[in-house]
């Protein structure tokens, strides 16, 4: 996957940049995986004032120490750590990709704590935000040239529980040009249909951003 992942011909980038995978040390990880918990409490810790004033203040004193080495997009590890769930990415849903080639690609997680919408079901808005990232991933290890979202249809078959191991798995469905069509469907481990999705992919043209 990495080598798909870097060098392609510029005329297949439009104006996108060159992506290439990180090598993160070892405790990028843990520092992702607790800021994943941490955001699943900000949503859900229900602490009297003065715990969130010490919480705000340890909160204050991270962002102290982490803004001298915010970087120009694409060279921090988050986004390009692909082998951590959501490649590292706190925007990403933390989830794993186990299946990446030109058939299709198929990712496994969990809807957290963070990503309620209501009554025990993930927020609508971050299915969409799973299938696009799924739709951007099947383009490229189909071999297609980069291209961006023009647009994005998922179908809400059931709610989606949190906690609750699941399944999204995607593939190009035909091609014309510079638009690929693409189809997904998230469903649970027992194969019963959450969510479905399709999407055209549209190639970028040459200094396209
Ligand atoms: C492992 C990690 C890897 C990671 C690898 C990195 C992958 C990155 C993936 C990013 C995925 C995203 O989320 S991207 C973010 C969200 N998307 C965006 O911001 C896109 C914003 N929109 C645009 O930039 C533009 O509208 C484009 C590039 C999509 C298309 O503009 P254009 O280049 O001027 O092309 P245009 O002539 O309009 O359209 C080309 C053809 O597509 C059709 N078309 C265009 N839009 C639509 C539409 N909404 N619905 C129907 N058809 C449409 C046109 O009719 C035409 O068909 P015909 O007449 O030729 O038949």
């Amino acid at each position: 996957m990495s080598e798909q992942l870097s060098d392609e011909a510029d005329e297949h980038r439009g104006g996108f940049p060159v992506w290439t995978a990180s090598t993160a040390g070892p405790d990028f990880g843990r520092f992702v995986e607790a800021m994943r918990t941490l955001q699943d409490l900000a949503v859900s810790a229900d602490a009297p004032d003065d715990v969130f004033a010490l919480a705000a203040d340890q909160a204050e004193k991270l962002n102290e120490l982490l803004a001298p080495y915010k970087a120009a997009e694409g060279k921090a590890p988050a986004g390009r750590a692909i082998e951590l769930p959501g490649r590292g990415s706190l925007l990403m849903l933390p989830w794993r990709i186990e299946k990446f080639d030109a058939e299709g690609v198929r990712s496994r997680g969990v809807f957290r704590r963070y990503h309620l919408g209501g009554n025990g079901a993930a927020h609508g808005g971050v299915l969409p935000l799973l299938f696009d990232d799924l739709f951007g991933m099947i383009v490229h290890a189909a071999g297609r040239p980069i291209s961006r979202t023009a647009y994005l249809h998922v179908n809400y078959r059931k709610v989606t529980p949190l906690e609750v191991p699941l399944v999204i798995e995607g593939a190009v469905d035909h091609v014309e040009g510079r638009k690929t069509f693409i189809k997904a469907r998230l469903t649970d481990e027992s194969g019963t249909l959450l969510a479905d999705g399709d999407a055209l992919m549209v190639q970028l043209l040459p200094g396209q951003p």
